[in-house]
């Protein structure tokens, strides 16, 4: 048992009571892994749950500051995320991680992790087709991925392995962020982990 992990006999009855879970939103730039993630986070707390965004740019510049986007620099990226998630989670938080993980072993490592301490986890593949994530381009990496000016870009020119079983997958080019939200609620609800 690790230090930073609460023992079950330390924790208040109410504690006790709440089943934390990680939800890693995996997908491509601009796919609405972000978007989807606060739409769910509002509805969450709404049902009085406690919530942490663990948003993939922020972790870029803080907890993950100086790595790049090569396999290696991803692959720790995910696993830093996933120690932090699977620490809130196991103390009841509801834990949203809209973050690429185009690896499909960084993602099963990540999940195997959270086997091991029993901790939920539900992976959510946000299945926008590139087509429609370069059109939207929000962050305007596809266009400088055209340009010549960057090169690595996920789904462009570097691997997106997409999950091959995840426990929802959203086709987010078909229906609103609202809507995809509704479909996570749902799945977690069908889990018990509401
Ligand atoms: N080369 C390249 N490939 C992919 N993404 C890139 C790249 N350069 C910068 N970005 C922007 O970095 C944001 C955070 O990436 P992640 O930490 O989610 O990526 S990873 O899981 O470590 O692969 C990611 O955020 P989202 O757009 O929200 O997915 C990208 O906008
Ligand atoms: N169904 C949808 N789900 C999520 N985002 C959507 C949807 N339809 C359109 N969008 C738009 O697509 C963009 C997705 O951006 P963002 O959530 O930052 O993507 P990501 O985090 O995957 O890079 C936003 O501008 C959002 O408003």
């Amino acid at each position: 048992m690790r230090a930073a992990r609460l023992m079950s006999d330390e924790r208040t009855p109410q504690e006790n009571d709440v089943t934390g879970a990680t939800v890693w939103l995996t997908g491509l730039p601009s796919a609405g892994k972000t978007t989807i993630a606060h739409e769910l986070a509002a509805l969450l707390r709404a049902e009085g749950r406690q919530v942490e965004l663990l948003d993939g740019d922020e972790i870029r510049e803080f907890l993950s500051a100086g790595l790049g986007f090569g396999r290696e620099d991803r692959h720790t990226n995910v696993q830093r995320i996933g120690f932090v998630a699977e620490l809130l989670a196991s103390n009841g938080v509801l834990v949203l991680v809209p973050v690429i993980a185009p690896y499909a072993d960084s993602r099963d490592a990540v999940r195997k992790r959270h086997q091991q301490e029993g901790t939920a986890y539900v992976e959510v593949h946000v299945a926008t087709p590139v087509e429609v994530c370069s059109v939207r381009d929000v962050k305007g990496l596809y266009a400088k991925q055209a340009a010549g000016e960057i090169s690595g870009l996920t789904g462009v020119d570097d691997p997106y392995e997409e999950p091959e079983s995840p426990d929802l997958r959203i086709a987010a080019q078909d229906c609103s962020a609202a809507r995809a939200a509704d479909s996570v609620l749902a799945l977690l609800t069908e889990r018990g982990l509401l």
